[in-house]
């Protein structure tokens, strides 16, 4: 598909430079990449410059690799010049649905052959932003999570008309690139990570409409509940513990019926038997043949960890 093996690539542009294009010129850049960066708003150049000084102490604690320079960055006055010369291109404009499918089918008009070009939506199909690209085929979605400097993940799916090799190398691309990849093989709304986020997110705003909760009630309900978990263990193993010695099997049978209680205000599944199992077996793996015991101990050390890096294990969080 593309000319460049993903872990050759040497030049990448990212065009829109906001909050997580800015990001991604950041994490490139600390991963030695030479970056070309293309945005329309005047003052483009100053907010991205500001952006990676403002990143780069945390991305030196982190490490950078041999060469790595916010120097290497360069701003390009068009678009048609930032894409040249790219090995890859990682769109991040607003999330509106025209201006994603104009701005990729001129990226894809501009872009050399066969370059994978990957947008940051948030939510949108890719087969919704392909549709009037000339060559759609190398168009992926490549979601990541704010910021992307330091938030590993990145979600890769793409469209009806997207090449599977163009998925398969934008997966290698960003696991060379340092990044954590969830590969999906169907378009999802949310994808993975959004479709969770959201719901909890749609609770949280019921509650707060309601006057149910503050919204300090439902931050401090994460950072000191689960979300301490949720840093190191995801919440189907840590619901899994939720279980004890009987594990998944225990918690969905003992707390499944609960599904169907008014705690939540989405539709529930229905918990059937293949559900069940699926869930069990899932967890099973993730567990990967570690004991119950040695869950547990995993667990309750990544708390301590968690709680000793933001700084609350003397005292209130900072
Ligand atoms: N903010 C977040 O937490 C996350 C956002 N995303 C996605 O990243 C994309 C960008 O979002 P943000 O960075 O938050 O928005 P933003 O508003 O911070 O940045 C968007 C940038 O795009 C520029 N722009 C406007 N029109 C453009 C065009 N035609 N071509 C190129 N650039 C253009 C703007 O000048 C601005 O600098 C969206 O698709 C969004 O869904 C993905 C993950 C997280
Ligand atoms: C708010 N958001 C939907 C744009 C967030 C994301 O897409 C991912 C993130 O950073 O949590």
């Amino acid at each position: 598909m593309s000319p460049t093996p993903p872990s050759s690539v040497r030049r990448v542009a990212c065009i829109g430079a906001g909050v997580i294009g800015g990001g991604w010129v950041a994490h490139f850049l600390a991963r030695g990449y030479d970056v070309t960066a293309w945005d329309p708003a005047p003052d483009a150049e100053a907010k991205l410059r500001r952006l990676v000084t403002a990143a780069w102490p945390a991305l030196e604690q982190l490490g950078l690799a041999e060469g790595a320079s916010p120097d290497r960055l360069t701003m390009a006055p068009t678009l048609a010049e930032a894409v040249a010369d790219a090995e890859f291109v990682q769109e991040s404009a607003p999330e509106k649905l025209e201006l994603k499918r104009d701005l990729l089918a001129q990226l894809d008009a501009a872009a050399p052959p066969g370059v994978v070009i990957a947008s940051s939506t948030s939510g949108y199909p890719m087969t919704d932003m392909q549709t009037v690209a000339a060559t759609p085929g190398r168009l992926v979605v490549g979601h990541p999570f704010n910021p992307p400097y330091l938030i590993p993940l990145v979600e890769v799916v793409g469209g009806e008309r997207t090449d599977r090799t163009a998925v398969e190398w934008a997966a290698e691309f960003y696991e060379a690139a340092g990044k954590s990849v969830i590969t999906m093989d169907r378009e999802l709304p949310g994808f993975i990570a959004n479709r969770l986020q959201e719901a909890l997110w749609r609770e949280a705003l019921h509650m707060v409409a309601n006057g149910e909760a503050t919204v300090e009630d439902i931050d401090t309900s994460i950072t000191e509940g689960p979300g301490l978990r949720w840093a190191f263990m995801g919440p189907m193993l840590t619901f899994a513990l939720a279980g004890g010695e009987g594990g998944m099997a225990h918690m969905l049978d003992h707390f499944g019926p609960s599904l169907k209680s008014p705690w939540t205000r989405l539709e529930a599944p229905e918990l059937d038997r293949a559900l069940r199992d699926a869930v069990v077996d899932g967890c099973d793996r993730a567990a990967d043949g570690r004991t119950y015991a040695q869950l547990v101990a995993e667990r309750d050390q990544g708390v301590i960890d968690v709680l000793r890096a933001t700084g609350r294990l003397d005292g209130p969080a900072r």
